[in-house]
């Protein structure tokens, strides 16, 4: 089996339908990853082991989702050098906009790479770790290049009435 070189992290169960969109796209990319939950908040401890072991796991990047008060990215940017890719999980009282900020606004020293609120910056966080990855990767590379390309002549030149 492939080694495992990307984590997915979630703060919750409900943040998975948006997590998805990443763990789609590096299994469309043909890159192994792991999705766990673990919370800042409701397992502090999970995410304290996570992060300390992350580095002698062989992880190389981990995309961090939350929602909310949305401390996961920036609390296992804090216990780790492992880059962390950042998804603002979409919610209901503020759309998400709650999440960007908690995310993104990190102090010097720790960042978090913060991708667009819900389904499409989930999406993104697994193209940027592929894109990480194939620095290193050529068949990954290769992948990449071609996923891009399809995606590129699926785009009509002119618009069609619906
Ligand atoms: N933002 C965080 C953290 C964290 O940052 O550690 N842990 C859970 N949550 C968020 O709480 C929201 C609601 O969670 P529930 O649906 O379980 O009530 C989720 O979007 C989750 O990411």
């Amino acid at each position: 089996m492939a080694e495992v070189k990307v984590g997915i992290i979630m703060g919750s169960q409900s943040d998975w339908p948006t997590m998805k969109q990443a763990a789609d796209i590096l299994d469309e990319l043909g890159v192994a990853y792991e999705a766990r939950i673990v919370s800042a908040h409701r397992t502090p401890d999970r995410l304290w082991d996570y992060g300390r072991a992350a580095v002698g796991r062989g992880l190389q990047v981990i995309i961090a989702g939350a929602g909310g008060a949305a401390h996961l990215p920036g609390m296992m940017a804090s216990k780790t050098r492992v880059p962390v890719i950042g998804v603002p999980v979409q919610t209901r009282a503020l759309s998400g906009v709650d999440s960007l900020y908690s995310i993104v606004q990190m102090p010097k020293g720790y960042p978090v790479a913060t991708m667009a609120i819900g389904a499409a910056g989930a999406a993104n966080a697994g193209l940027m770790a592929a894109g990480i990855l194939a620095l290193q990767d050529a068949d990954l590379a290769e992948r990449l290049d071609a996923w891009r390309a399809a995606l590129s002549a699926s785009i009509p030149e002119e618009p069609v009435d619906e």
